[in-house]
């Protein structure tokens, strides 16, 4: 597929306030209710990316750093941070916003993989995408990698097939010395 998109073409923003009915005995927002919101966020990037049905092929990564209180205003922002053959990687970031105080922290992120399927759930070619600030190109960089650890652990990949990851592991080498 020729056609190449910008990061930000696929930018979503969900925000919420946090209602009782979705919260953990300590009155937070309860982990698996901000799951599925960052699931419906990123899924609309996905759709907005390839302009096609998507579906979520993994969850690679999710991290709670601060809680969210009942009553906070819960913000969700996603973007696809690269786009392979019919996968692409997008990224959520989610803020908990106070507007009284105007103090807003971030507090979750998420690393998803959705793939573009067609009317028989077939896995289709998407279009390319190209970063253009310097996070969005940090976050491109480091996905191939990303995209291997998730084969892996889902068993798609041995270990060893991997290019970028096994990188990673690789004592850098010393540079020859010519002989005289
Ligand atoms: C017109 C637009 C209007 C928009 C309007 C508003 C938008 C509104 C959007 C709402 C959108 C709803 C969003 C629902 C989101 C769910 O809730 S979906 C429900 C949960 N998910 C599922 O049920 C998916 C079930 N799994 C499957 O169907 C199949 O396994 C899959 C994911 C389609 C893959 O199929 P497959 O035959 O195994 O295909 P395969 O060729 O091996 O892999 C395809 C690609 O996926 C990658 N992949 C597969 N598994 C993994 C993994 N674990 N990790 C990383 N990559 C993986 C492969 O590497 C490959 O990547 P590419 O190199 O081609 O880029």
């Amino acid at each position: 597929m020729a056609k190449i998109k910008k990061a930000s073409e696929s930018l979503t923003i969900m925000t919420n306030i946090v209602l009782p009915n979705e919260t953990n005995s300590l009155r937070n927002l309860f982990g698996g209710e901000l799951l599925a919101k960052m699931d419906r966020c990123a899924s609309i990037s996905a759709a907005r990316h390839c302009e096609r049905r998507v579906v979520t092929a993994s969850v690679n990564h999710v991290s709670f750093n601060h809680p969210i209180p009942e009553g906070g205003v819960v913000v969700l922002e996603s973007k696809v941070s690269r786009a392979f053959s019919t996968s692409m990687e997008v990224y959520v970031d989610v803020w908990s916003d106070d507007p009284i105080n105007q103090k807003k922290i971030h507090t979750n992120s998420g690393i998803y993989t959705f793939v573009a399927v067609d009317e028989f759930n077939r896995p289709i070619p998407i279009p390319d995408m190209v970063p253009e600030t310097e996070e969005e190109k940090e976050r491109y960089a480091a996905a191939f990698r990303r995209k291997e650890l998730s084969l892996i652990l889902s068993g798609r990949m041995k270990p060893l097939e991997s290019v970028e990851l096994k990188k990673l592991f690789q004592e850098p080498q010393e540079p020859t010395k010519d002989k005289k």
